[in-house]
């Protein structure tokens, strides 16, 4: 079995790393950015053929939600291109895709836990290009599973965790927004989820939602990163409208993960449980 990873060196794809390791997952290739560019047909039509991958995991995307607002051309390019390039190319070589989008192509403006069959209206360039991404996947390549996860951290890259603690060790109090609401997902245990998937050989394709469980806000999810590492500072609750920024953001953005968890018969980590094992990776 042999299984390549796009998108290698972000946050996900160093948590594929590390989950892949800790549990001896066989066949898992991670290529240098250099030979891996998504966008680069010649380069990934080269590295499928030396490598002949089963599965491809595509976790390269554009993903500065602010940024992205101004610079559609390339975000659109890397969240739909890049996966439509991919997505081809698995066709052609019949390798399974599992590419992974986001909670962001929802509106959020009802309380209802979105399901994977409800209707995708995103509200930001980077919502709306992640869902083109999905569509274009879906279009190309029977064999797919769309993963939509949400508010993911870790111990690598940039995530809202570690801004957090940054913040913190400098400041005395900290304004963070309470009237978004969501879940967060510690990405080494959406890695361990998505070797699951391998590991399962179910070919029940389509889309699934993954995040942790429980609901929580931003401004619980700072206390809990606060209390947990044991850093004083204040937090101050806000509303959105006290923190203006380039994108709008969903204000209810909680998935439904019963078709994963009934698919693949597997039980999911509490978001709070998880932010300390986090926590304690940081320390
Ligand atoms: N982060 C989050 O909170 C959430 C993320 N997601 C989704 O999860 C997935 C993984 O996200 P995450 O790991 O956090 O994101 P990161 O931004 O940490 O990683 C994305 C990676 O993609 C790379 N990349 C960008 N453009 C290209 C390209 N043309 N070719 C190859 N690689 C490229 C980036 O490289 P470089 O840094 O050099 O540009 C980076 O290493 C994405 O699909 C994202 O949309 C979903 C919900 C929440
Ligand atoms: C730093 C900071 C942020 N915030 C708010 C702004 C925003 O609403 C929220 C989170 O901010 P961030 O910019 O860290 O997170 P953001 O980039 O919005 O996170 C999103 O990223 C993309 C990639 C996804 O797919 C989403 O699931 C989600 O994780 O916290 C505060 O209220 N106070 C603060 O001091």
């Amino acid at each position: 079995m042999k299984i390549l990873v796009l998108g290698a060196s972000g946050q996900l794809g160093s948590c594929l790393k590390k989950a892949g390791s800790i549990r001896n997952f066989d066949g898992l290739i991670f290529p240098e950015e250099a030979v891996s560019n998504i966008l680069n047909t010649e380069a990934l039509e080269l590295l499928f053929d030396l490598e002949k991958p089963n599965f491809v995991i595509n976790c390269a995307a554009y993903t500065a939600v602010d940024k992205a607002e101004d610079d559609v051309d390339l975000c659109r390019k890397v969240n739909k291109d890049g996966p439509g390039i991919i997505a081809g190319l698995c066709q052609e070589n019949g390798a399974t895709l599992i590419h992974v989008s986001t909670d962001f192509v929802f509106e959020g403006n009802t309380v209802d836990l979105a399901k994977e069959t409800d209707v995708a209206n995103p509200i930001n360039i980077y919502g709306l290009t992640k869902l083109e991404g999905e569509q274009v996947v879906a279009q190309q390549l029977a064999a797919h599973f769309i993963i939509r996860t949400s508010w993911l951290y870790s111990e690598f890259g940039n995530n809202f965790v570690k801004t957090m603690l940054k913040l913190g060790a400098d400041r005395d109090e900290l304004s963070v927004i309470a009237d978004q609401i969501g879940t967060p997902t510690y990405a080494v245990d959406l890695a361990n989820a998505i070797l699951d998937i391998i590991e399962s050989g179910k070919t029940e394709y389509g889309i699934y939602h993954y995040s942790n469980e429980g609901v929580t806000s931003w401004y619980d999810f700072a206390k809990g990163i606060f209390d947990i590492s044991k850093t004083e500072v204040n937090v101050l609750p806000i509303p959105t409208s006290a923190y203006p920024t380039r994108a709008v953001r969903p204000k209810f953005s909680v998935m439904d993960k019963t078709k994963y968890k009934t698919t693949f018969s597997i039980t999911i980590p509490y978001w709070r449980d998880s932010l300390e094992k986090c926590i304690s990776q940081l320390e």
